[in-house]
């Protein structure tokens, strides 16, 4: 018998080879054959099953998440999985875990910054989770301002040993993701103090707990800081706190690839810039962006899948009601967030390329694209991080009730998606990184110094400063060098007239401060542009497959004209484009939906999402969302009984007060 699809005709109007375009979002293939046998790998095994979270206790839902985590590492072995496909595993389970932080930032932060030897030591045990670790760098006073740290590592040359203490209530370590209950090791970030001297912040490998009993180990104060924000959500991770009472390591135990301390208690600072002790935060924010592809898709796939069965108002003649998703204002605010998700992915492929090529220069001892990778990184994992919690808010509200229910899935994803602005540098803050960079690349423009990569448009600020859009018709607005002239222009002037108001400062750091709103905005515009340029550059790619590249041409289109949209002040205040030319542009936006309507339900398809990672009854494959809907709700463990506990005791006593009353 075949199985029921209420989508079957939303799926018979698709314009596009859905396999190809499949292929197209995971990358490559390999890689759409690889996540698609992981991701039904760990859909059809029971013990990932995730649906019943939200109703665990925080001590069960901990214990269930070291249980999936065992789980995982059972299969990754046995099915001798490669390091590529335990990743994927592991975020297919999807519930933040110690292992996040073990994979993701303790073994990063040693290959990053610890020496051949230091490889040599504690790769070997990290990969084989023969010790569990985690990354301890922020503290109870300070996150964002790293060089403001307090926890110390003095040199003591009589004992070739770092003590490393904690000598105030603000330094305790406060936010490390697995340090609350599970981490063995730490790589610890601390100040540096040898010969009475402060070399600044260095990472330490510290062993936390022991290896026998895994309790603290002397002078080691541990746990975890309380629960989180929501239900189930980020709860399943013991975010940790961490305080140090004179422990003692070895020497050998501070990353010295960076900077060394020799057994004398000499500092030597090597030519590796400083900055490379920040490396592990580069690498995951680069990782953050695909993420916000990801989750960005997820609740995509949510609410346009929900938006095609839902139906209101307008039927005729006894006939159907309308498909919420023809309404031209659910288009509007669906299908730009469809199209972000396509236009991070992409980004997101090639930020993952621009760190390769910046990893292979530092090893080469190369460093001069490392400013540009950090603001990459820095920028867009702020600006698609931003967007992608906005646009889960969004797809909830799209849903319209049924979106605030727990088994939509979105709530939840919401919850555990929000912090992603916070952690890993503040999405402000690190814009304001961004537009540091931005700002000395204008002021090296008169130099002869050529920006290069993602400003090199900079180096054509004298056109694209007086450069007229020539749009005069809504068609004009398909054109791309038309799209990526007006956002160049746009980023360029931005740029120009900021680091002009700077300049009215005596003191360039007060102004800084004074202007740093206006600073964000630039950074904004010249991350857009990025994103902007990026999905343009993937089109010139040879992209295969029926109609595939039209649907990714109409995507990306639609990208870039809901941005102008929205930030048309921008755009018509820098004189780039007319309001008429704004106006036309929201005509052709119009003219885009239009044609993305009849592709929605393939184009969300396409990422292959199994109904367990969606983990959502409005968005399941089949469409059969009703059905599902009032099953699940006799699930809740409020319905076990007809009357509820409690009745006795508090509400027939409410309910029978007019009795009494009436017998007073
Ligand atoms: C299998 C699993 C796969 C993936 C999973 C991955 C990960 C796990 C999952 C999720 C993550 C979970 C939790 C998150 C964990 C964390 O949050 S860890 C803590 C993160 N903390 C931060 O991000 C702190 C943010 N703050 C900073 O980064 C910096 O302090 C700052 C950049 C804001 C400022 O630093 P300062 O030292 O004060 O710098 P400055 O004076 O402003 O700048 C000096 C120069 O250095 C340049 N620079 C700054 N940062 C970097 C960098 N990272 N790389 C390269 N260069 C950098 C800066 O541009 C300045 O350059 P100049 O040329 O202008 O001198
Ligand atoms: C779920 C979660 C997991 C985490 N995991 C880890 C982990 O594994 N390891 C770890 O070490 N840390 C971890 N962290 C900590 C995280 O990295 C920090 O919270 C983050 O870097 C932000 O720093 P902060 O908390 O000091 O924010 P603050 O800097 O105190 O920010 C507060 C406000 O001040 C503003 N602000 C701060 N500085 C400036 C400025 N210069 N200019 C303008 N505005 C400014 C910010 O924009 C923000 O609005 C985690 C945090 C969370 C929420």
């Amino acid at each position: 018998m075949e199985a029921l699809d209420y989508h079957a005709e939303e799926r018979r109007k698709a314009e596009f080879n859905l396999d190809e375009m499949k292929i197209v979002w995971a990358g490559s293939r390999r890689n759409y054959e690889l996540s698609d046998r992981v991701a039904r790998l760990v859909a059809s095994d029971p013990v990932f099953r995730k649906d019943n979270r939200t109703m665990l206790t925080r001590k069960d839902l901990f214990k269930d998440t070291l249980r999936k985590a065992a789980h995982a590492w059972k299969r990754i072995i046995d099915l001798r999985l490669s390091e590529e496909e335990a990743n994927m595993l592991r975020s297919y389970v999807d519930q933040p875990a110690f292992t996040d932080l073990h994979w993701g930032m303790f073994i990063p932060a040693i290959k990053g910054q610890g020496t051949s030897e230091q490889h040599e030591k504690w790769l070997p045990m990290a990969y084989k989770m023969q010790i569990i670790g985690c990354y301890a760098q922020t503290e109870l006073g300070h996150g964002s301002n790293v060089q403001g740290l307090e926890t110390t590592a003095t040199f003591d040359p009589q004992t070739d040993e770092f003590d490393l203490h904690s000598p105030t209530l603000t330094s305790s370590k406060w936010w490390p993701g697995g340090l609350g209950k599970v981490s063995t090791h730490a790589v610890v970030y601390a100040r540096l103090i040898t010969g009475g001297q402060d070399h600044g912040v260095h990472g330490f490998i510290v062993q936390l707990r022991g290896l026998d009993d895994h309790l603290p180990l002397p002078g080691i104060t541990v746990g975890d800081i309380g629960m989180k924000f929501g239900s189930g959500a980020y709860n399943s991770m013991d975010n940790g706190l961490l305080r140090f009472d004179h422990v003692r390591i070895p020497r050998n135990q501070m990353l010295m690839r960076v900077s060394q301390v020799t057994r004398e208690g000499k500092f030597v600072q090597s030519d590796v810039p400083r900055q490379l002790v920040y490396g592990t935060m580069v690498y995951v924010r680069q990782t953050i962006v695909s993420d916000a592809s990801c989750a960005l898709a997820r609740a995509v796939c949510i609410a346009t899948r929900y938006s095609a069965v839902r139906r209101q108002f307008g039927s005729q003649n006894g006939g159907p009601e309308i498909q919420v998703i023809d309404y031209k204002t659910q288009q509007s605010r669906l299908f730009p967030l469809l199209a972000s998700a396509y236009a991070f992915r992409f980004v997101g492929e090639w930020l993952k390329w621009l760190y390769t090529d910046v990893t292979q220069r530092l090893q080469a001892n190369d460093f001069s694209t490392l400013p540009e990778a950090h603001a990459c990184t820095a920028g867009l994992k702020s600006m698609t991080t931003s967007v992608t919690a906005d646009a889960i808010e969004e797809c909830r509200k799209l849903c319209g009730g049924h979106g605030y229910l727990s088994n939509s899935g979105l709530p939840e994803l919401f919850a555990v998606y929000i912090p992603t602005c916070t952690y890993e540098g503040d999405n402000v803050v690190l814009l304001l990184q961004v537009a540091r960079f931005l700002m000395k690349t204008v002021s090296q423009l008169g130099s002869g110094k050529k920006p290069v990569g993602t400003t090199a448009y900079m180096g054509r600020a004298e056109h694209l400063m007086q450069c007229r859009c020539e749009v005069e018709m809504a068609q004009d607005w398909l054109k791309p060098s038309t799209i990526l002239e007006a956002f160049e222009a746009r980023a360029v002037r931005m740029s120009i007239a900021c680091a002009k108001s700077l300049g009215k400062f005596s003191n360039p750091e007060d102004g800084f401060a004074e202007l740093s709103p206006d600073l964000v905005e630039v950074a904004i515009a010249h991350c857009q542009l990025i994103v902007v340029s990026k999905f343009l550059e993937k089109l010139q790619q040879d992209i295969p497959g029926k109609g595939v590249k039209r649907q990714l041409e109409i995507l990306c289109n639609v990208y870039a004209l809901h941005l102008l949209h929205k930030h048309l002040g921008d755009f018509v205040a820098t004189g780039c484009i007319t309001p008429n030319q704004g106006a036309l542009a929201n005509e052709q936006l119009r003219l885009l939906y239009a044609q993305v309507r009849p592709n929605a339900i393939a184009l969300v398809d396409a990422f292959n999402y199994t109904d367990h990672y969606l983990g959502s009854i409005l968005g399941c494959y089949d469409g059969n969302v009703y059905q599902k809907l009032y099953q699940e709700a006799w699930k809740d463990p409020l319905n076990d009984t007809v009357v509820p506990d409690g009745y006795l005791e508090y509400l027939r006593p409410i309910l029978k007060q007019h009795i009494r009353t009436a017998r007073l």
